[in-house]
């Protein structure tokens, strides 16, 4: 099979290519994880689509100083040519979590009363230690490729021709399987893929480890949405 987000306007095969392919199966589990799959054939249980945006709230209020890290190293580097793609998703959060607050609210759930489980409090101690200075741009923007790109890919699959999504699901697929969120990915994708091909190779090797711990901790993530673990 061609490399993923390769073709026509997508992004040339490179080194976040070839990592797709090489840790396919486990890119799928997360990107086909049966809480999605229920998603797009309409059987999602809604306590447990309740429990999944609460704790991504929690998520993206933490995944905030983790882009700001991106975004600072960024500045940093001597080709700055990034900064504004990357400032873009910073600020886009800003929107992303009046979302969820509204989102929350229409479906009834009290915030007060929420506090992050075990798979989302991992995910925070991964994102806090990514935000050291130690981290390179090279392996922190790759990071932030592929939190953003499972989650493009998983919702993208529940509005691709054929699903059954709930109708009141629909806004938040859309808010990252949309075709603009889709160009933002693979903008980041590019950018990542430019820093690795510069990098040294123990860059490289940190970079594709974190690639791989990201797709556990949103197998995890969705495996507490799904069943509270
Ligand atoms: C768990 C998780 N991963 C990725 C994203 C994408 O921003 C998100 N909102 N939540």
């Amino acid at each position: 099979m061609a490399a993923m987000g390769g073709g026509a306007g997508g992004v040339e095969a490179g080194t976040t290519a070839a990592w797709m392919e090489r840790h396919r199966q486990m890119y799928e589990r997360a990107t086909r994880h049966p809480f999605i799959v229920s998603i797009r054939d309409g059987t999602v249980d809604l306590s447990a689509f309740k429990r999944w945006l609460s704790q991504d709230y929690l998520f993206v209020r933490e995944f905030v100083a983790f882009t700001a890290s991106v975004l600072l190293k960024c500045c940093k580097h001597e080709d700055n040519s990034d900064m504004e793609i990357i400032l873009g998703g910073v600020a886009s959060l800003s929107d992303e979590l009046s979302w969820f607050k509204n989102e929350v609210d229409r479906w009834g759930v009290d915030l007060a009363s929420v506090s992050p489980l075990n798979s989302n409090l991992e995910y925070h101690r991964f994102l806090r230690s990514f935000t050291e200075p130690e981290i390179s741009y090279a392996v922190a923007v790759t990071t932030f490729w592929i939190i953003e790109t499972v989650y493009q890919d998983s919702f993208g699959f529940c509005i691709e021709e054929g699903n059954k999504t709930p109708p009141e699901l629909m806004g938040t697929c859309q808010r990252w399987g949309s075709a603009g969120f889709k160009q933002y990915c693979q903008s980041l994708q590019r950018i990542a893929d430019r820093c690795l091909a510069n990098a040294p190779a123990d860059a490289v090797k940190s970079a594709e480890e974190a690639f791989i711990q990201v797709l556990e901790l949103e197998i995890g993530f969705w495996e507490m949405s799904s069943s509270q673990s």
